[in-house]
């Protein structure tokens, strides 16, 4: 089924701006609107459709309507969309699906025309300005129908979500929380509790000086939106207790082992005590815990082969001084080469830095040879 003609996104955020701007480059018509009329303005400016002021004007407007907002507006905004009629049918993107259609349901709304769904793909970033078109290529996408959800209203939403470039995966509203509660809002804590020991009263000297890919890494994802994160959290508490209970009492258990008692790590070891780099009985149980990490990573589908994205992305190095980077854009731009997106490695302190630049894959040779021949060193 090819995608629907004409969308509307409410809620034009980072993953309501992405999703109109990949239905736009299927040719689909795309009405934007959002409870903050400069985010609908900005994620307009950015090509992704035609502002829509007030949805009370927007009767038939579409064959679908997208509601893009935090999970515990999605209920009472669906119930307003259907008052308002403004498409025939309806989805969402929320992070969680039981709260959103509990509330859907005690609000009276259709829930035939109404197929709850959830991309997961996102950024760390929000708001209309950190959209991408590419954002959800080759990612999966939750579809949770109810029982009363019309077959043809999963055949419609399911079209919408591979025209935006996911692989839909249909699932039910509770195995989904439970399943998200393990593979994404759990992951979200633990790297928040990381991040949370970088507190500038915990850190010695320029200890993160010394920071490096690993704890980017790690960390990526707590630079989250709080706001909307703690909803989430809220709403899936219960599964997410659980993974998070398991995680700390792993934790916990490496702990115990690395500091043996009476010994607390940063001590001169008592004497009989083994000498560092011995194998112990504890060592054995860290490397248990490594060895069972190691084959959770190999589990993750995708993970080795990287997502397929749009764009190449070539690595430059960059002196970290004035200028040098509309140095390199002009550069780029008298090779003829269109930089789609740019992200900057950089370590606090260092001379240099590595700037990521996404390009169309058939302008990626020419911006290698513009980057060496104006003395930039680039990885091939
Ligand atoms: N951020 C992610 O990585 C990610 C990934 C998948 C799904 N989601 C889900 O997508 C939804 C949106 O998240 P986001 O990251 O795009 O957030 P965002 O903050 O970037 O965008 C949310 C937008 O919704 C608007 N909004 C708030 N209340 C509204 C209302 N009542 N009516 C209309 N618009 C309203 C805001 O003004 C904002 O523009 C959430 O439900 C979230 O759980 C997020
Ligand atoms: O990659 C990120 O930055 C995300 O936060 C994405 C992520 C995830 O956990 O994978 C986070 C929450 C969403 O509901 C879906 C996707």
């Amino acid at each position: 089924m090819a995608a629907p003609a004409r969308v509307l996104v409410r809620g034009t955020g980072l993953i309501g701006t992405s999703l109109a701007l990949a239905l736009r480059d299927k040719g689909t018509e795309v009405f934007l609107s959002d409870a903050d009329p400069a985010a609908a303005r900005l994620a307009a400016d950015l090509g992704a459709g035609t502002v829509l002021p007030d949805l009370r004007d927007g009767k038939g407007i579409a064959d679908v309507a997208v509601l893009a907002m935090p999970p515990a507006l999605v209920g009472e905004e669906l119930s307003f969309a259907q008052e308002c009629a403004v498409a025939d049918l309806y989805t969402d993107v929320a992070s969680v699906k039981v709260l959103p259609v509990a509330r859907a349901r005690a609000l009276g709304c259709d829930l035939e025309s109404f197929v709850p769904g959830h991309p997961l793909a996102g950024r760390e970033r929000h708001g209309p300005a950190a959209a991408q078109a590419d954002l959800f290529l080759g990612r999966t996408w939750a579809l949770c129908p109810l029982p009363e959800t019309s077959p043809h209203a999963m055949d419609v939403v399911t079209a919408l979500v591979v025209a935006a470039g996911a692989d839909p995966v249909v699932t039910e509203a509770a195995t989904h929380d439970r399943w998200v509660a393990l593979v994404s809002h759990a992951p979200h804590l633990v790297a928040t509790a990381m991040a949370a020991r970088l507190a500038p009263a915990d850190i010695p000297g320029d200890a993160l000086r010394l920071a490096g890919q690993g704890l980017r890494d790690v960390t990526r994802v707590a630079a989250g939106d709080s706001a909307l994160w703690a909803q989430i959290l809220s709403a899936n508490a219960g599964p997410v207790a659980e993974v998070v209970a398991a995680v700390a009492q792993d934790l916990a258990e490496v702990a115990r082992l690395l500091a043996p008692s009476g010994h607390t790590p940063g001590d001169v070891p008592p004497s009989g005590a083994p000498v560092a780099g011995e194998p112990t009985n504890e060592a054995a149980g860290v490397t248990a815990l490594l060895d069972r990490g190691r084959a959770g990573v190999g589990r993750i589908p995708g993970k080795h082969g990287g997502q397929p994205r749009k764009f190449t992305v070539v690595q430059v190095v960059i002196a970290d001084r004035p200028g040098e980077l509309a140095r390199l854009f002009n550069a780029a731009g008298a090779a003829g080469v269109n930089i789609e997106d740019i992200r900057l490695e950089h370590s606090p302190g260092l001379p240099v830095g590595v700037a990521e630049l996404s390009v169309r894959p058939d302008q990626a040779a020419t911006l290698l040879d513009a980057m060496e021949d104006g003395g930039w060193p680039v990885r091939r």
